[in-house]
C-alpha cells in the first residue's frame, strides 16, 4: 500500500495553495505525509502540473505524482486515478491535505480494518451516514474497475461519490468524539483558532 496526499485542485476558496499552508512548523502536505509514513507506508504527493515546480522545491520530485491531463477528469477523482495509473499494483491510502486535524490513530484504525477484512474495493469512514472519501483506502482492483469504466466512457460524473457507487465498500462508523478529526478547511476565515 502507498499513501497518497491529495494536494491538487484550485484552492479557489482558500485563495492560496492549501498543501503549502502551515500548521505550526510544517505544511499541511508534510503533516499529512508524516501521519501516513508513521504507519511505515511509502507516501506520494498528488499535485497538478501548475503546482509541480513549487512542490519540487519542498519535496523530492520522485515523491510527486502529477495529475494525468490525458484522463480528462477533474477534482479529487483525477488525483486518485492519476495515482493509480502511476502505481497500478498498489492499494492507495488517500488523505486530503485539507483535513489537517486528522488523527494518526484513526489512520491506523483504517489500515487495520483493511488488513482484518480483506476482499473489499474500498474502506471508508461513515460519518453520520456520509462516507468520507478523502480519508480512505482504495484497493488496486477497485481502481482498475473504475479506470476501465473511464476508458469505456462510463464515468458520467467525475465525483468520488460516483466512484463509490461502483465499488464494494467496507464502512467504518465514526464515533462522536472522532468527528472533529474530519474537519475540512477550505477558506481563510475557517482557519481562526486552528
Ligand atoms: N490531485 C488532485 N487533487 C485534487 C484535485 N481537486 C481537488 N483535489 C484535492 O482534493 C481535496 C478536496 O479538494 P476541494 O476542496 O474539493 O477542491 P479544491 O480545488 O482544493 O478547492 P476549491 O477550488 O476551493 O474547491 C483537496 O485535498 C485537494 O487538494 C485535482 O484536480 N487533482
Amino acid at each position: 500500500m502507498t499513501g497518497i496526499i491529495l494536494c491538487g485542485g484550485q484552492s479557489t476558496r482558500m485563495g492560496t495553495d492549501k498543501g503549502l499552508l502551515k500548521l505550526e512548523a510544517n505544511t499541511w502536505a508534510q503533516t499529512a505525509v508524516d501521519k501516513i509514513a508513521a504507519l511505515q507506508l511509502p507516501v506520494k504527493i498528488s499535485v497538478n502540473n501548475q503546482q509541480f515546480a513549487d512542490y519540487a522545491e519542498v519535496f523530492a520530485k520522485d515523491d510527486l505524482i502529477a495529475d494525468a491531463a490525458s484522463l480528462a477528469l477533474h477534482g479529487p477523482l483525477l488525483g486518485v486515478l492519476s495515482a493509480h495509473l502511476y502505481l497500478p499494483d498498489q492499494d492507495l491510502m488517500v488523505l486530503a491535505c485539507d483535513l489537517p486535524l486528522m488523527e494518526p490513530a484513526l489512520l491506523k484504525e483504517l489500515y487495520q480494518y483493511h488488513l482484518d477484512n480483506p476482499g473489499y474495493d474500498a474502506y471508508l469512514f461513515d460519518n453520520d451516514g456520509e462516507h468520507e472519501p478523502l480519508c480512505a483506502i482504495y484497493v488496486a482492483k477497485g481502481l482498475l474497475t473504475i479506470d476501465e469504466m473511464r476508458q469505456r466512457g462510463e464515468l458520467t460524473r467525475h465525483s468520488m461519490k460516483f466512484m463509490l457507487d461502483h465499488l464494494s465498500v467496507y464502512s467504518i462508523p465514526v464515533k462522536e468524539d472522532q468527528k472533529q478529526y474530519f474537519r475540512n478547511f477550505n477558506a481563510h476565515a475557517e482557519l481562526n483558532g486552528l
